[in-house]
């Protein structure tokens, strides 16, 4: 579907953004781990995390809706063996985490998904998962789904993650659950801790030493009720589209801060932006608050690449706040947002250059050039949703077509309504 985006003059309101997907992954599969029932309130109803659900339905969880929230019945330690293949749909996170829960079950189970994720690599999680134990077939030598995994019988590794990736952390952290011995993960930068945090939440064996993580095996635990927090990475999109936009200003409500998802903030503050934030409250272990954002004249920044980890899925809308910002923007250590949904580093590109922006792409870094931006320019979201939804905000101001607006959906079904209400248009 193609979607027509006038000349937007101005963005002012409030909005509560739906629930974090990290967090509703989570939330379904320690749910449908735990004995008992419980409520996962304000969970992301998304393309993703809804595939989730349907992979737990499988695995024996009875997952229905309660209006907004989740009711899960849990099957405890013990999953089904599923009748079926597990479809993955487009989720990165829902394919490695269920790699790592299967590996420590006694079932035979297939994991597939589509076609962007059939083309992701899981290497990084079938080989940690085979050290242990597990035994995992796929394309390419387990490097590509589909994946067949017969688990049980693991043993806990020391890995030290050659990559800084917060699912094969956790694929790892969910596998030594069933191990015998500990589980150490290091991690070379910190990455998202949600994981971490939910892990305390259900009293599961976790212990942080910098940056070694160790779990080790679980007893059967109870059922606990979780809030979700509301997801930064869909603020991030209504944060920039604010600052961008003349004469707007936007609150943002009840958004997850927890500070391994905001490296966002340092990055945009750095280049002037009129930015405040607070959190009012800790929900189950995750810091939530206000955000609040203004119309700002940035400027080009040099962008640490240290943060990366902490705004990974944020580049695509930092490099639409670049492209409006007076000067150059250089932004260095992308090397992993080449096997995202799409390749992110050439999706940025196309998309800035589709919008007259000035920009340079290397292996891993972009440079781009900002004040350029065109009017009636095209939006090619690749099969993404954060390049359509980051792209869109970009031609926001002096409008823009986005082609195949429905990726919005992945992660946020609510981002085109949301937008034309804080346009005064709804
Ligand atoms: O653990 C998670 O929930 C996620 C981790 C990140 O991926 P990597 O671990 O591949 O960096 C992120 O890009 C993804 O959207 C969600
Ligand atoms: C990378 C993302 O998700 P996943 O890896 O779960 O597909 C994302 O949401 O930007």
């Amino acid at each position: 579907m193609e979607r027509l985006i006038p000349p937007t003059p101005s963005l002012k309101g409030t909005l509560r953004v739906p629930g974090d997907k990290s967090v509703t992954h989570r939330g379904l599969m320690l749910g449908a781990l735990a004995q008992g029932e419980s409520t996962l309130y304000y969970p992301l109803k998304a393309g993703d995390t809804l595939s989730t659900a349907q992979v737990m339905r499988q695995l024996g969880a009875e997952i229905t809706e309660q209006g907004q929230h989740f009711h899960i019945k849990g099957v405890g330690l013990r999953l089904k063996e599923p009748g079926d293949v597990l479809d993955c749909g487009n989720a990165g996170t829902l394919m490695r985490l269920v790699a790592g829960l299967l590996s420590g079950q006694e079932t035979f189970a297939v994991l597939t998904g589509d076609a962007s994720l059939r083309r992701r690599p899981m290497g990084r999680v079938t080989l940690p998962l085979r050290q242990m134990g597990a035994r995992i077939e796929g394309r390419e030598n387990g490097q590509l789904a589909p994946l067949a995994i017969r688990g049980g019988g693991l043993r806990g590794i020391h890995y030290e993650l050659p990559v800084a990736s917060a699912q094969v952390k956790s694929a790892l952290l969910l596998a030594g659950l069933f191990a015998e011995e500990d589980t150490e993960v290091v991690e070379p930068a910190p990455t998202r801790d949600h994981t971490e945090r939910v892990f305390r939440h259900y009293g599961l064996p976790i212990e942080v030493e910098g940056r070694l993580i160790r779990t080790r095996r679980a007893e059967p635990f109870a059922a606990k009720d979780l809030t979700v927090p509301g997801d930064f990475s869909s603020a991030a999109f209504f944060i920039v589209a604010a600052l961008i936009t003349p004469d707007s200003e936007v609150t943002l409500e009840g958004v997850g801060l927890n500070p391994t998802r905001t490296g966002l903030l340092t990055v945009l503050k750095e280049m002037g932006a009129d930015l405040s934030w607070e959190v009012t409250e800790g929900q189950d272990g995750e810091p939530v608050g206000w955000i609040r954002a203004r119309s700002s004249q940035l400027r080009g920044v040099v962008v640490d690449p240290q943060l990366i980890p902490l705004m990974v899925d944020e580049v695509p809308i930092l490099a639409a706040a670049a492209a409006w910002a007076a000067g150059e923007t250089y932004i260095p250590g992308l090397e992993e947002l080449r096997v995202k949904e799409s390749d992110r580093v050439a999706a940025i590109a196309k998309n800035l250059q589709n919008l007259g922006v000035p920009v340079e792409a290397g292996p891993d870094w972009l440079r781009i050039r900002g004040g350029h931006v065109a009017g009636g320019g095209l939006v090619e979201p690749f099969h993404d949703h954060r390049i359509a939804m980051a792209f869109a905000v970009c031609g926001l101001p002096k409008g823009v077509t986005v082609q195949d607006a429905e990726w919005a959906s992945i992660s946020f079904p609510s981002f085109w309504e949301d937008l034309e209400r804080l346009a005064g248009k709804k």
